[in-house]
């Protein structure tokens, strides 16, 4: 295995030199302190604001959960009782979609392939793909990612599928004739993009950051269209002020533009109000389901950007959103699953249960 394709933890739950360190799942009765994340970092031109966007990068890319911090909790209530696994609670799962229509929505990086130290090997298996493919065939099914459209059904490659990238600014229907592909019967494949407008601002600064960013080793900058990725997993933690300090100074001269984080990851888009909270509303609209009852959207993301559209399950009281994660996160999903290995799990026993309903005798 080339150093590029080596699997990256970013967070690691078990303890080995301190004792303070928790266990994960932590023992019952114990619950996990939330890291402070900002939603939206602030691109300012003072000192201090530097210091809470390097601690707010800290904060995302935690190691280790330490015991002697929970004190400061007021909620107890241990976190996997809060989002138990999504494949120990299958039946409650399938049983709450009864006469209902499935609609899979499923983040990429840390969903469907692991995170690695190169965005550009972020492979999906061959297994994987193989029960996405045969769950596009039960239900409609979207991919909702933070990359480049383009980027993103080149790792997937199934034509089948909805996408929406550049979290969720860039949405093209099925390009392959699918039974719930609605637009197609008119030979037009669903296409929204709200940042059109932003394209010409958005090389611009990826180009003032590529320039900027060189002399820090391990920054990569990534273009995804309607937004941009700055990459600190590969920078010494030493070095990130100094990389924050870089992307301030070229976005304070673009108000239009914001900022959020990921996984080891500054997030540059635009200021609309779109995200994938957004996206798969639009989706759920294109579909045909905007106002129904009978739908149940499944949303599985492991990342900060997924929680808008956690948020708007949570909101909607319809749907079920499932956290990716082998730690505790501050999360509006409902249920969780540890790893992509849990997640192609999960799908396949989906599949399985639907067929089994197709059975005539069976269920
Ligand atoms: O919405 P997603 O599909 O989860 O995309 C979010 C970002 O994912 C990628 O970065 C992350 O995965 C990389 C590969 O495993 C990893 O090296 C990086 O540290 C992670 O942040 C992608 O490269 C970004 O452009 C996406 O925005």
């Amino acid at each position: 295995m080339t150093k590029q394709n080596v699997l990256i933890p970013d967070a690691i739950p078990v303890a080995v030199r301190d004792p303070k360190i928790l266990p994960y799942p932590p023992p019952r009765g114990i619950s996990i302190p939330r890291p402070k994340l900002l939603k939206h970092i602030e691109i300012g031109n003072t000192g201090p604001r530097i210091n809470a966007w390097v601690d707010s990068m800290k904060a995302s890319s935690p190691t280790h959960v330490k015991a002697s911090s929970l004190s400061s909790l007021d909620d107890q209530t241990p976190w996997m009782d809060k989002h138990p696994s999504a494949l120990r609670m299958f039946e409650q799962i399938t049983s709450a979609s009864k006469g209902k229509q499935i609609v899979m929505f499923l983040d990429y990086d840390g969903t469907l392939s692991p995170i690695v130290e190169d965005p550009d090997r972020a492979f999906m298996s061959d297994a994987m793909r193989t029960v996405v493919r045969k769950v596009a065939r039960y239900f409609p099914t979207a991919i909702v990612s933070g990359r480049c459209r383009d980027k993103v059904y080149n790792f997937v490659k199934l034509a089948e599928l909805y996408y929406a990238g550049s979290h969720g600014m860039d949405i093209k229907g099925p390009s392959k004739g699918h039974k719930y592909n609605t637009y197609n019967k008119s030979s037009r494949a669903v296409l929204f993009q709200p940042a059109s407008e932003f394209l010409p601002m958005i090389d611009e600064v990826y180009e003032a950051l590529i320039e900027k960013t060189k002399s820090i080793p391990g920054a990569k900058v990534e273009n995804n269209k309607f937004c941009l990725s700055v990459h600190y997993r590969c920078v010494d933690e030493k070095k990130w002020s100094g990389l924050a300090e870089q992307v301030r100074s070229v976005l304070k001269a673009y108000p239009k533009l914001r900022l959020t984080q990921g996984r080891k990851v500054l997030e540059i888009r635009p200021t609309i109000k779109w995200d994938k909270g957004k996206a798969l509303e639009f989706l759920l609209e294109s579909l045909g389901f905007a106002d129904c009852n009978d739908v149940l959207p499944v949303y599985i993301g492991d990342d900060r950007t997924d929680e808008d559209a956690f948020k708007v399950l949570r909101e909607r009281g319809q749907g079920l959103g499932i956290l990716v994660s082998k730690i505790p996160k501050d999360t509006n999903a409902s249920y969780s699953l540890q790893e992509p290995s849990e997640v192609r799990d999960f799908l396949h026993r989906l599949v399985e249960w639907k067929r089994s309903l197709d059975i005539p005798g069976c269920k």
